[in-house]
C-alpha cells in the first residue's frame, strides 16, 4: 500500500556548521527515549557534530515552551557576552532543568539554529491531556514566532500507550520513529535560516 502520509524526503544537506538542543520532558520515558534517540541520529546523519547537540530535560510536556525560550535566550546572551568567560553551564543553569550533553564553556558562541522540543502526552480520564496538549502547541508556536528561533514541534498526543510506541518505532506496524523526522526538520529550517 502507498504511503501517502509523512514528511517527504529530507531537505538536509550540510549540517556541520549547526548548533541545535533538544528539550524533552521526563514523563512516559520509554518513548521519549526513543524519540530523542532518532532525533539525534538524523542530526548526526545530517552531519550535525555531537558537540553541537545540547540536551536538556524538563519534568513535564507542559515545561517545554519556558524551557526553549531559556535557552534559546541563554544561547544568545552566551553569543554575545565578552571574554569575561561566562560559561555555558552559568547562563543555561535552571531550576526546572537538568541541562546533560555538550552546554559547557567549550560550546560554541553562537544562538541555536533550531531547538526540538519533544513530549509526549497520553490521554487519561480526565481533561488534563486536552489543556496540556493546547498549552504547549500555543506556547512553542509563540517561542518560535517571537525568538525567531525554529522550534521543531516534537509533542506527540496519543491516545493509548500503544499509539504512542508506534510513533516512536516500537510498535508492531513497522510505523517509523516519529523522532527521525524532527532531526531532519531541524537541519532543514536551521539552514534555510541561514539563507
Ligand atoms: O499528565 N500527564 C502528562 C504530563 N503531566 C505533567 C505536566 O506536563 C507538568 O509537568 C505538571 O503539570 C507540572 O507542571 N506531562 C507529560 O509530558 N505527559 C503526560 O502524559
Amino acid at each position: 500500500m502507498t504511503t501517502i502520509k509523512g514528511p517527504g524526503a529530507a531537505q538536509t544537506h550540510d549540517g556541520s556548521g549547526l548548533r541545535v538542543a533538544i528539550v524533552h520532558a521526563r514523563w512516559n520515558t520509554v518513548i521519549i527515549d526513543q524519540l530523542v534517540a532518532g532525533a539525534k541520529k538524523n542530526l548526526l546523519a545530517a552531519g550535525v557534530l555531537e558537540e553541537n547537540i545540547t540536551v536538556q530535560t524538563v519534568p513535564g510536556s507542559y515545561e517545554l515552551p519556558l524551557a526553549v525560550q531559556r535557552l534559546y535566550a541563554a544561547s544568545q546572551l552566551q553569543a554575545n557576552s565578552s571574554a569575561q568567560g561566562i560559561s555555558a553551564t552559568d547562563l543555561l543553569s535552571s531550576p526546572t532543568a537538568e541541562v546533560t550533553g555538550s552546554a559547557n564553556a567549550a560550546s560554541p558562541k553562537k544562538p541555536f539554529d533550531a531547538i526540538i522540543a519533544i513530549g509526549v502526552l497520553i490521554k487519561g480520564a480526565t481533561m488534563h491531556f486536552e489543556y496540556i496538549a493546547d498549552a504547549v502547541s500555543h506556547g512553542l508556536m509563540r517561542v518560535q514566532l517571537d525568538s525567531g528561533v525554529p522550534v521543531i514541534f516534537g509533542l506527540l498526543t496519543v491516545l493509548t500507550e500503544e499509539q504512542g510506541l508506534e510513533r516512536a518505532g516500537l510498535g508492531n506496524s513497522g510505523m517509523h520513529n516519529h523522532g527521525e523526522d524532527w532531526g531532519s526538520a531541524a537541519v532543514e529550517l536551521g539552514l534555510k535560516r541561514r539563507d
